[in-house]
């Protein structure tokens, strides 16, 4: 117990509390509760949850069309969605999947980065920070079911889970591809990495913004197992009941021993991160890179 207080977030209460002023400003319902299983299952506009396995495991379904990208809005009620499921004891472990086809999540939305104002990005990036610490820290076994493709802040997000299953597809490449936008992973995003893969593989990864395909994620560590699409979600839960066998408060302990000192280096420079940020962001130079990022992705289509 103590160590669930000691690992609970700064200012986590303060950005959920704005989170649900800003989901009444909406103006629609926080949650709908829906289906047999009553309150256990429950979805906001952008994250569907449901019951996984024996109620004691949820599914969250990242259903933010076309490509998932974490908008504001969407990362507003990715957490206020954590928050439910840390919050109910019942839940012990998540599975983190996509309701969009061939996109896991597109990561950080380029359009809150790109020709907003200084207010805007500083608000965003907290809630970034948050996104990361709340899972990097999350005392539930999450398991991240990688149903698509899953760049820079995508990958950010399946990173800071217990374990990666990645569907074996072309378009399932992960990595963090920021210098490939001109832009450069924040620190954070680098030490993540770096836990996962180790020094070297990490340096080489994100100078050259690699996005590796399947064989070569299993083969550098980035995932955890490949398989077929339609068995990731299986392959999801039947991992996670292999970490559901281990006692909690063990376990619990353990993560925090290993992740706590990667996680306080930002904890220790949160307002600093956000005015590095907001400084970088604004800069010409990277809004210049940004647009024409933008225009790329839009002429790939037409
Ligand atoms: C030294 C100090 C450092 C301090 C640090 C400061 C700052 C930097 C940190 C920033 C860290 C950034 C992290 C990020 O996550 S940046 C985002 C990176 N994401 C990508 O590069 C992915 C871009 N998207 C794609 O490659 C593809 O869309 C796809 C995910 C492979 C899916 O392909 P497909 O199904 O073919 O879809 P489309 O490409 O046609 O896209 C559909 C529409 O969605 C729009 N889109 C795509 N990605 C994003 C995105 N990330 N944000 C916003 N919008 C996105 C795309 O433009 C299409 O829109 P349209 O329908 O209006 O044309």
């Amino acid at each position: 117990m103590a160590l669930a207080v000691r690992m609970r977030v700064p200012c986590r209460a303060l950005l959920c509390a704005g989170a649900q002023l800003r989901g009444a400003a909406l103006g629609r319902p926080e949650w709908a509760a829906g289906g047999g299983d009553g309150a256990r299952r429950f979805a906001s506009l952008r994250v569907l949850v449901e019951p996984g396995a024996e109620g004691r495991v949820a599914v969250m379904k990242l259903k933010n069309p076309p490509v998932n990208s974490l908008s504001l809005d969407f990362l507003t009620e990715f957490l206020i969605s954590l928050e439910k499921l840390e919050n109910d004891k019942a839940f012990r472990g998540v599975v983190i999947t996509s309701d969009c086809p061939n996109v896991f999540s597109a990561g950080l939305d380029l359009r809150e980065m790109y020709g907003r104002n200084p207010g805007h990005y500083a608000e965003y990036w907290k809630a970034v920070q948050e996104l990361w610490l709340r899972l990097y820290l999350s005392n539930l076994v999450l398991v991240a079911a990688i149903n698509g493709s899953c760049p820079a802040g995508g990958c950010l997000m399946a990173l800071t889970s217990d374990v990666r299953i990645l569907s074996d597809s072309p378009k399932s490449v992960i990595g963090l591809n920021e210098t490939l936008l001109g832009i450069v992973a924040p620190f954070w995003f680098k030490d993540t990495l770096v836990n996962t893969i180790g020094h070297r593989a990490s340096e080489r990864a994100l100078q050259l913004g690699l996005l590796f395909p399947p064989a070569e994620a299993l083969q550098v560590g980035l995932v955890d197992h490949v398989v077929p699409e339609d068995q990731v979600q299986s392959m999801a839960l039947s991992v996670m009941a292999h970490w559901l066998a281990i006692p909690d408060h063990a376990r619990q302990l353990t993560k925090a021993m290993m992740r706590k000192a990667t996680a306080d280096r930002l904890i220790k420079q949160r307002e600093a991160d956000i005015q590095n940020f907001v400084s970088f962001i604004s800069r010409d130079s990277i809004q210049k890179s940004l647009q024409i990022y933008l225009e790329k992705l839009k002429q790939k289509k037409g």
